[in-house]
């Protein structure tokens, strides 16, 4: 991979990205969109406007395939990957070519995390990256999800869903575009932005109305009768809880309107991802914490040379073993000599079993 384009501020320090937390670091914005929404343009106009508010923004280009870009990319996938030989040598159409141009970059992105964990001053407060028309790359495809994974495991990171307004005053329309996000969502498991763009030429209330109140949406269906237009109000019911976590902002790339309202709700979506992140960290780390007293508890097991079946007759062959013998262990462990009589003695069993299944109840 190339060395970056003309970073906007490369020297001196910031602060490690070891140990950081997530709340000092750029945020991550993951512009993804249908070809011709406009995303291309936005980021133009979001740079544009970093750059007059005295706001650092760094750009990736992910589309190789795009000819003209608007907008200075710090770093440029085009740079690493010839979108048109890759076509060649594999035989690609366009849309292979493109897909698999950015799976072949995704293979290097560890790179590119690198660079955008380098130290500047001041420090970045944006990475946004352009992404391809080809939207099945963050529902299909490995690269979608190994960009994704990795920018989340280093910044705060969300998804900026570009909808073309004008185009989606068709309620079906409108529909398949909202699934398409949904879809993303579900992918990628970040906190999504939805960016009504093109606000200059058709305004983007309707589209809120319809997302806050099934039945104006239901009734702008009315006039349909067609198994589509019943298929899109059965959906609408199902996108509800969709809906109801989604954040969303009328802009346009062409005259710059809601610009600053869009920043707040990328700092929202980046706390928002704090949340989703300590959740997730806790429960990970709660995972590590049982399966280690899990490998100590076998590690006494080994160290007592006792098998499954001695501390809990027939419990190998049920359910809740794991379970059922450390809770045996445990007993004996904690009355010192107690561990030889439950394992040993005959008489004991009945008692041993009632204890095992209720710590197999319990760690269910
Ligand atoms: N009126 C108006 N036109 C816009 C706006 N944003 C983009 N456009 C136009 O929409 C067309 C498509 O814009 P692009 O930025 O190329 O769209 P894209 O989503 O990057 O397209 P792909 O690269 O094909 O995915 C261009 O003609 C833009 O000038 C806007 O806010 N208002």
């Amino acid at each position: 991979m190339e060395e970056e384009r003309s970073a906007p501020a490369d020297s001196a320090a910031c602060p490690s990205t070891s140990g950081q937390s997530h709340a000092l670091k750029p945020t991550v914005i993951l512009v993804i969109g249908m070809a011709g929404s406009g995303k291309t343009t936005l980021i133009q106009r979001i740079s544009a406007h970093l750059h007059a508010t005295r706001r650092q923004g760094y750009i990736i280009n992910m589309d190789p395939a795009v000819t003209h870009l608007p907008y200075g990319a710090n770093i440029d996938i085009r740079d690493t990957v010839k979108y048109k030989n890759v076509m060649k040598q594999y035989n690609l159409g366009p849309n292979g070519g493109i897909l698999t141009s950015c799976n072949l970059f995704a293979t290097r992105f560890d790179q590119v995390i690198q660079l955008c964990e380098k130290p500047r001053e001041p420090p970045l407060e944006y990475i946004i990256v352009d992404t391809p028309g080809q939207i099945e790359m963050f529902t299909w495809s490995a690269s979608g999800a190994i960009v994704t994974e990795l920018f989340a495991s280093s910044f705060p990171t969300m998804v900026a869903y570009v909808v073309d307004t004008p185009r989606v005053t068709v309620p079906q329309t409108f529909m398949s575009n909202m699934l398409q996000a949904c879809s993303i969502l579900y992918k990628t498991k970040i906190p999504m932005l939805l960016l009504f763009n093109k606000v200059d030429v058709a305004r983007h209330e309707f589209a809120l109305e319809w997302i806050q109140d099934f039945d104006t949406y239901a009734a702008a269906l009315e006039v349909e009768s067609s198994y589509a237009a019943t298929l899109s109000r059965s959906l609408a019911l199902v996108l509800d809880s969709f809906y109801a976590n989604l954040r969303s902002v009328g802009v346009s790339a062409v005259t710059g309107e809601g610009m600053e309202e869009m920043l707040q709700q990328i700092a929202e979506c980046a706390l928002e991802f704090q949340d989703i992140r300590s959740v997730k960290d806790k429960e990970s780390k709660e995972a590590a914490r049982q399966q280690k007293e899990m490998a100590r508890l076998k590690v006494d097991i080994a160290a007592l040379g006792l098998r499954d079946e001695q501390l809990v007759p027939g419990a190998s062959s049920r359910a809740g073993v794991g379970a059922g013998g450390s809770g045996v262990l445990g007993a004996g462990g904690a009355a010192g000599t107690g561990t030889a009589s439950v394992g040993g003695s005959s008489e004991n069993d009945d008692d041993t079993d009632e204890e095992a299944e209720g710590a197999g109840e319990e760690a269910e």
